[in-house]
C-alpha cells in the first residue's frame, strides 16, 4: 500500500467512472433490452454469466425458495433473521407520517405520504453471494408500505450455475415472491423498461459492481434509483491510539469485495502508517480472497499521511467515502467535522463489517463521491409525498388580490383569471390588471 502526502492524492475520483469502454458496453445493453426484450436478457445472460436459459426459466419458484432451505445450516437461518430484526428496528424509526395543518380561516395545508407501488431491488452475487444486501433492501421497502417487491440477482455466483441458496432463504425469510434470476447492466434495463416476463418497476434500489451503477446512472428519469452504490469503499482517519493490526482487517474487509475497491487510510502519524502498511501486506497474503483484494489495494489503495487530526477530516471531507472509521482518542469530539461520509463508525470497536451485516442501519450507501449529495438506502426511498391544499372561501378572498398581483408580474393572465373569477362571483375585485 503506498503512502503518499494528500496533495499528492487525487481526493475525487469521480472524474470519470468507469472506463469509456465500460460505459459505452452499458449502453449498448441497456437499448438491446428495452428494444428486444427477453431476447436480449437471454443473450447477455449467457454472454456475461454463461447460463443459457430459456424466458419461463426466468422465475425463481416457490419451489425453489423452499428447496433451498435444505442447502443452508440453521445456523445461518437463525442469524439473517437476528439480522433482519436489528435492520427493522433501525428502519422503523425513520417512517414518516402525512400531516396536515389546519389554518384558523378554515384551510388544511399539509402533505401525503404513500408507498410506491412497484420496487425492483438488485442483489449482487456475481463474484460473491450478498444475502444481507437482500434484507437491506427489503425490510425499508417493507417499513415503507411497498406492496410489490421485485428482486434481481445473477443466475450464476463465482462461476457455479444457480442462485446461491443463501440469498434464495434471505428472500424468503424477508418475504419476497417474485425473484428472476438475472444479473448486471441487464437486469437494471429489464426493471427499468420490462420485457415479456418482467414487468416495469417505479424505482430501482441496491448496489453492485460497475456495469450494475452504471447501468441505473442510464435508466435514470425512465425509474427513479436509490443512489450510486457501485464498488465499495473504505476511508479510515487514525491516529496512534489505534491498532494496526484492527484498521488494516478493516481495510482488506473492503478492498476482497471488488477489484475497483477502495481502500484508505488517513493519518497524521508515519509509524503508524508504516505498521499498518507492514499488516496489510502480511494479512492480505492469507486472505482467500487476495487476488481482488490486492488488485484493489494496488489499483485505489492508499496511506496518506496528514499533519493533523483535522487536517484528516477535511481529506475525509474531500474524499466522501461510503464508509468512514475514525479511530482515534476522543473520536466523538470530531465527529461534528465530518461533512461527507455515507457511513461513520467511530471507535476501535466499530469495524464496518458491523454495519454491513448486524447492527441496523442500511449497507447501501452512496460511492464514488456521491455521500457530497445522497444517502444510504432508508425508508424515504420507497416513499412518495403529495401536496395537500384545502383553500376556505375566506383564505381566498383575503389573499386573492396578492395572488393575482403574482401572476400578473410573471405576466401569466390566465393565472390571474382563474383567482379574479372567484373574486368577483364572491363580490370581492381583483385589483390591478397591469393594463392602467
Ligand atoms: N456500495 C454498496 O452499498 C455495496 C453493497 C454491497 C456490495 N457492493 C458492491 O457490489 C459489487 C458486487 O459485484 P459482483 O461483480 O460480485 O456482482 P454483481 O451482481 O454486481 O455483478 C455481476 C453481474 O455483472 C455482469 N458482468 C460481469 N462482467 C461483465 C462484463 N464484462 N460486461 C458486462 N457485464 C458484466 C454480469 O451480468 C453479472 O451478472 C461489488 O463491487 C461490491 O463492492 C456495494
Ligand atoms: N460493504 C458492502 C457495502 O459496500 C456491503 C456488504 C455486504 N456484504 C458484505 N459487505
Ligand atoms: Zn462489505
Amino acid at each position: 500500500m503506498r503512502l503518499v502526502s494528500a496533495q499528492d492524492f487525487d481526493l475525487r475520483r469521480e472524474v470519470e467512472y468507469g472506463s469509456a469502454e465500460q460505459n459505452e458496453a452499458v449502453r449498448t445493453i441497456v437499448k438491446a433490452v428495452k428494444e428486444e426484450g427477453n431476447a436480449a436478457l437471454l443473450r447477455y445472460t449467457e454472454r456475461f454469466d454463461s447460463m443459457k436459459l430459456d424466458a419461463a426459466a426466468l422465475r425463481v419458484t416457490q419451489e425453489e425458495l423452499k428447496a433451498a432451505y435444505a442447502l443452508v445450516e440453521p445456523s445461518f437461518v437463525a442469524a439473517i433473521s437476528a439480522a433482519a430484526e436489528n435492520i427493522r428496528h433501525f428502519h422503523t424509526k425513520q417512517k414518516r407520517n402525512s400531516w396536515m395543518d389546519l389554518q384558523p380561516d378554515g384551510s388544511l395545508l399539509g402533505q401525503i405520504i404513500r408507498p410506491l407501488k412497484r420496487v425492483g431491488v438488485y442483489v449482487p452475487g456475481g463474484k460473491a453471494a450478498y444475502p444481507s444486501s437482500v434484507l437491506m433492501n427489503v425490510i425499508p421497502a417493507q417499513v415503507a408500505g411497498v406492496s410489490e417487491i421485485v428482486m434481481v440477482t445473477p443466475p450464476a455466483t463465482g462461476g457455479k450455475a444457480g442462485i446461491d441458496p443463501y440469498i434464495l432463504v434471505a428472500a424468503a425469510e424477508a418475504g419476497v415472491h417474485e425473484i428472476y434470476r438475472v444479473g448486471g447492466a441487464q437486469a437494471i434495463a429489464a426493471l427499468a423498461y420490462g420485457t415479456e416476463t418482467i414487468e416495469p418497476v417505479d424505482k430501482i434500489c441496491g448496489p453492485g459492481n460497475i456495469y450494475v451503477a452504471l447501468a441505473k446512472r442510464e435508466v435514470y428519469g425512465a425509474v427513479d434509483i436509490d443512489s450510486i452504490a457501485g464498488p465499495s469503499e473504505i476511508a479510515v482517519l487514525a491516529d496512534d491510539s489505534a491498532n494496526p493490526a484492527y484498521v488494516a482487517a478493516d481495510l482488506l474487509s473492503q478492498a476482497e469485495h471488488d477489484e475497483m475497491a477502495s481502500a484508505i487510510l488517513v493519518t497524521p502519524s508515519e509509524m503508524f502508517a508504516k505498521a499498518c502498511q507492514a499488516e496489510v501486506a502480511r494479512q492480505l497474503a492469507e486472505l482467500p480472497r487476495k487476488d481482488i483484494a490486492s488488485a484493489s489495494i494496488e489499483q485505489y489503495g492508499a496511506i496518506i499521511l496528514v499533519n493533523s487530526i483535522e487536517e484528516g477530516i477535511q481529506v475525509i471531507n474531500r474524499l466522501a467515502p461510503e464508509h468512514f472509521e475514525l479511530i482515534v482518542k476522543e473520536p466523538m469530539g470530531y465527529l461534528g467535522l465530518v461533512e461527507n461520509a455515507g457511513a461513520i463508525f467511530l471507535g476501535p470497536y466499530s469495524s464496518e463489517p458491523v454495519g454491513d451485516y448486524y447492527a441496523g442501519p442500511n449497507h447501501i450507501i452512496p460511492t464514488n463521491g456521491t455521500a457530497r449529495f445522497s444517502s444510504p438506502v432508508d425508508v424515504d426511498d420507497f416513499i412518495k409525498k403529495s401536496s395537500l391544499i384545502y383553500y376556505s372561501k375566506e383564505a381566498l378572498l383575503e389573499n386573492g388580490a396578492t395572488i393575482i398581483e403574482l401572476a400578473r408580474r410573471e405576466g401569466l393572465e390566465g393565472h390571474a383569471r382563474a383567482v379574479e373569477i372567484r373574486l368577483r362571483q364572491e363580490g370581492k375585485a381583483g385589483g390591478n390588471d397591469g393594463n392602467e
